[in-house]
């Protein structure tokens, strides 16, 4: 994987995209706790600009549940891939969701028994996998660590390392194939993909973008990636996107 040091992307990279976004980290800062993240009236003003400057070709590709990106936004009625590429809900109404792997409920009782006796320790249930929160429990890193791998192995799950947190979920997709799902639509066609993200759990997303012919954005430090353009944090990144498209204050 490259590891030059990426420019920043140019202002024209909107015309003729569509633009694919991850979540935490990326459009809104990381916070101690997932419910404590809020989309605020900047971020819904940038979204409908977004939709605006490209005719409806943007779109959310988070590890969070759909559902749950869908209250954060509102009415913002734009497309949702949620669950790390494996649920869908598309602009238009159509939904495709995984099934809810087998052993979840083991592999959620092993974490809340964990939880419980370590202060500061976070699960998350999720529809489709469940994540161990240690951003508020550092020292317990290890031990979070440890039982995912052991939950994937046990109940065939996949283990999904994430910033201070480790899930298990539902396997067989990840961000590159949803966008290559979100690109094979007949609106996207001969159309330049573009993916914004700050995790390793994006690296997939800008594999598949560059493949289609388009570019990733890595939004923070310096690090060996798959992307085109790097982005310093989260209000770089929303600075780029409302001078891009024209809606910066
Ligand atoms: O793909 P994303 O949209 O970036 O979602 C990845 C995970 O984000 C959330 O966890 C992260 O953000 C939390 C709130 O800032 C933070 O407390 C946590 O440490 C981060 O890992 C979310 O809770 C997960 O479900 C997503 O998979």
């Amino acid at each position: 994987m490259p590891h030059a040091t990426l420019p920043p992307p140019p202002a024209d990279l909107l015309d003729g995209a569509s633009l694919f976004l991850d979540f935490d980290g990326t459009l809104v800062e990381l916070a101690d706790r997932p419910d404590a993240v809020a989309v605020d009236d900047r971020l819904h003003a940038l979204m409908r600009s977004l939709a605006a400057r490209l005719d409806g070709r943007v779109a959310i590709v988070s590890g969070r549940p759909a559902e749950q990106i869908h209250a954060l936004f509102g009415s913002e009625g734009m497309t949702v891939v949620g669950s790390h590429g494996m649920e869908f809900r598309w602009n238009d109404g159509r939904v495709r969701v995984a099934d809810r792997p087998e052993g979840m409920a083991q592999a959620l009782a092993a974490m809340h028994a964990l939880a419980d006796r370590t202060p500061g320790m976070l699960v998350e249930d999720k529809p489709l996998g469940a994540a161990l929160h240690f951003r508020m429990a550092p020292d317990a890193e290890e031990a979070a660590q440890a039982l995912a791998s052991e939950m994937a192995a046990r109940h065939n799950l996949h283990l999904q390392p994430g910033k201070m947190m480790v899930e298990v979920r539902a396997g067989g997709g990840d961000k590159g194939a949803a966008i290559r799902t979100l690109m094979a639509e007949p609106e996207l066609a001969s159309t330049r993909p573009l993916f914004m993200g700050d995790d390793h759990t994006d690296e997939p997303g800008f594999e598949a973008v560059a493949a289609l012919g388009g570019a990733g954005i890595l939004v923070g430090a310096s690090r060996p990636t798959d992307a085109t353009y790097r982005l310093n944090d989260v209000q770089a990144t929303l600075a780029w996107l409302e001078a891009a498209c024209g809606s910066a204050a």
